[in-house]
């Protein structure tokens, strides 16, 4: 639902707002290109009307390292399948590894009882050049792929910038994924390097995965070469066919940068694959960058002096951004372990040990400390924060709320939405504009967002799909093995040819904020009222007896709809009449009475993927009668066991209805 006119939580001081990189960024605008622009709206507007010179200017403003200058910026707009800069040569991993003279380490290593160290900017230069020397060494060329098996630690992020050193593809994945796992997503790039981890600490333990790794490598015939990060230090020789990485990343090798045209491809992420094997979307070393220097300096106003925490799982693309902000010379933190060890808000102590300045999680992290009681503001010295983005879910607005109550008053807190696919957000935060609840604070410069409805009209105002109707440099070259472009286009183009469709509801705000309504396409279309999952979860996952909620609307055989809504209740709470009620009420008033479920059930879990999306497309199916192997892909779920319950559920509610 929209509201009008949501209150204002924080405005940016002026101070912040003048020593900001965008403000500077605008007034170089204005007097270099005269672009005059006057507030975040009109100079986004300016930069989806002339996509050709605001990518020019984010090129010439942030002066990227390239052998060949650009030409032409947007050769071909049709999606899929734009070209960007042809003709020019860089890396990002060279780009990113400019900012050796700045002061502050590269990256600080953390883990469940502390620091295990740090690595100076010209320590990370050094061990990127030895390790690329010897990639070079065993033969990886430009276009091999190394997949890794690595947790958020340094060796990972030293081991991307240095197959992306020579041109070489890096996909990796956490080391908490079972074989099978593995091997749906790696089977299909067929790596000639194998880099994995002895082991990882979750909760207290040290977790040994040589057995998954040597499992792994019998079903990757393509492997030429392993290599063995000895994170936890676990006894035992290495075979002699496993190189250490501790011998690799010392040496006297110089940096050296392998120029590819702008699309080659940088690294494979992968689609959830909740349905089928998951999809390798591929990025590029240009669309990267440029996107990376435009969100970490202009969107979240980073520069060398800031340390960035986030305890990201390397599975999920937001690992990629911890990465990326290396481009604006940032410090980053990376954190192996539990996200909540000893207790709920760990990360927050954290961010306050290691002096973060900003901090990125899930909401449904913040959302946890919230209703864990925490005061993280009060507990730790998080003078030094002064943003956090939340992403992967919507905020609720008691969340929104508590982060300035409990956190800190004066932080710039947004939340943001993008995803694997363009490894960027396409709507969230500015450091300009203030922060209202509820609501992200606009689009990102350079992305043409738009809300449609059902005529394929942008609306304002209004809940409509969210499309993005003018190429952006990060949107995938291409997927793996899809020679005919048929699975890309079915991705996002099947709907509206031409025209980017992303699969969420949104509303675009008179104000110039938006709001994410949930995925539409597990829309709920109750006699023709199409409401979003979000609307429902903020309504019912704010009451303190309610952990989680998962909530899809099923159309059944013969016109009949199903609309259940499954609560995970809190220690202590039964779902009693008055429970039920509770609920059914605080959905009628926050959304409206079409929005209440047709049943109430009190289940042991929620399941979601590794990222922490709920599954709310694969329960929708199996409610809907299709069989679970198909239904899902269960290799892609966090919690396996969270799914049986449905299983069980859905063969009841076939035998039922059946038997009726
Ligand atoms: C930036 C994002 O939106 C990250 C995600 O996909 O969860």
């Amino acid at each position: 639902m929209t509201t009008p006119g949501r209150e204002v939580l924080w405005t940016p001081p002026p101070g912040r707002v003048s020593a900001s990189n965008i403000i500077r960024y605008q007034r170089w605008l204005a007097t270099e290109k005269n672009v005059p622009t006057d507030d975040f709206d009109s100079l986004w507007c300016w930069s989806i009307s002339d996509l050709d010179k605001f990518w020019l200017s984010i090129w010439e403003y942030f002066d990227v390292i390239a052998s060949a200058p650009p030409q032409t910026v947007l050769a071909d707009p049709r999606m899929p399948g734009a070209r960007w800069f042809p003709g020019t040569r860089l890396n990002w991993a060279e780009n990113l590894l400019r900012h050796v003279d700045e002061p502050g380490p590269a990256i600080i290593s953390v883990n469940e009882t502390g620091t295990t160290g740090e690595l100076s900017r010209a320590e990370l230069v050094a061990q990127v050049a030895n390790l690329a020397a010897h990639f070079r060494e065993i033969g990886v060329r430009s276009g091999d792929r190394v997949a890794a098996v690595l947790p958020n630690i340094a060796p990972t992020v030293v081991a991307v910038l240095a197959a992306a050193s020579i041109g070489a593809v890096w996909s990796c994945c956490a080391p908490d994924f079972g074989v099978k796992g593995l091997v749906d997503r790696f089977a299909q790039i067929e790596p000639t390097v194998l880099i994995g981890v002895d082991g990882y600490q979750f909760n207290g333990k040290r977790i040994d995965r040589r057995d998954v790794f040597s499992a792994l490598l019998e079903q990757l015939p393509t492997v030429r070469h392993t290599i063995m990060v000895r994170n936890l230090g676990l006894e035992g020789r290495l075979p002699p066919e496993v190189a250490d990485y501790a011998d690799l990343v010392v040496g006297d090798a110089a940096p050296q940068y392998e120029q590819v045209p702008f699309d080659h491809p940088l690294w494979i992420l992968y689609s959830s694959g909740t349905t089928g094997l998951p999809k390798g979307i591929v990025h590029s070393h240009g669309g990267i960058l440029l996107e990376s220097l435009k969100a970490n300096a202009l969107h979240y106003d980073l520069g060398p002096a800031d340390r960035v925490f986030i305890a990201a799982s390397t599975a999920w693309v937001v690992w990629n951004m911890l990465v990326d902000v290396l481009a604006v010379g940032a410090t980053v933190i990376t954190y192996d372990g539990s996200p909540t060890y000893g207790r709920p808000d760990h990360q927050f102590e954290v961010c306050a040990r290691y002096g973060a300045t900003r901090f990125g999680t899930g909401a449904a992290y913040l959302t946890l400390c919230e209703k864990g009681g925490t005061q993280p503001g009060t507990d730790f010295d998080l003078s030094r924060l002064r943003s956090i983005m939340s992403t992967g879910s919507p905020l609720p607005d008691t969340t929104w709320r508590w982060v300035y109550d409990a956190v800190s008053a004066d932080v710039h807190l947004g939340s943001d939405s993008g995803g694997t696919d363009v490894a960027t957000g396409f709507i969230g935060a500015n450091p300009i504009s203030p922060v209202r609840v509820g609501e992200l604070q606009g689009p990102y410069l350079g992305v043409d967002v738009q809300a449609w409805n059902e005529a394929g009209q942008a609306v304002v105002g209004e809940v409509g799909e969210m499309v993005i109707a003018a190429p952006m440099p990060s949107m995938p070259i291409y997927f793996w093995n899809d020679p005919d472009g048929n699975r890309y286009r079915e991705a996002y183009f099947d709907v509206y040819p031409g025209v980017w469709r992303h699969g969420d509801w949104i509303s675009m705000e008179a104000d110039g904020g938006c709001v994410v309504h949930g995925r539409s396409d597990s829309t709920i279309n109750r006699g023709g009222v199409r409401m979003g999952s979000a609307d429902i979860y903020q309504a019912v996952e704010t009451l303190p007896e309610i952990a989680e909620a998962l909530v899809i609307g099923a159309e059944l055989p013969h016109g009949g709809y199903h609309m259940p809504l499954f609560v995970v209740l809190r220690e202590g709470f039964d779902l009693d009449e008055a429970l039920v009620e509770k609920i059914r009420t605080s959905i009628r008033r926050q959304t409206s009475p079409r929005h209440v479920p047709d049943e109430i059930i009190d289940v042991p879990a929620v399941p979601t993927t590794r990222t922490g999306k709920r599954l709310e497309i694969p329960v929708k199916k199996l409610i809907q009668g299709v069989a679970p192997e198909t239904a899902i892909n269960r290799a892609t779920v966090a919690d396996a066991a969270a799914l049986d319950w449905y299983i069980d559920y859905a063969e009841r509610f076939h035998s039922n209805s059946e038997g009726g």
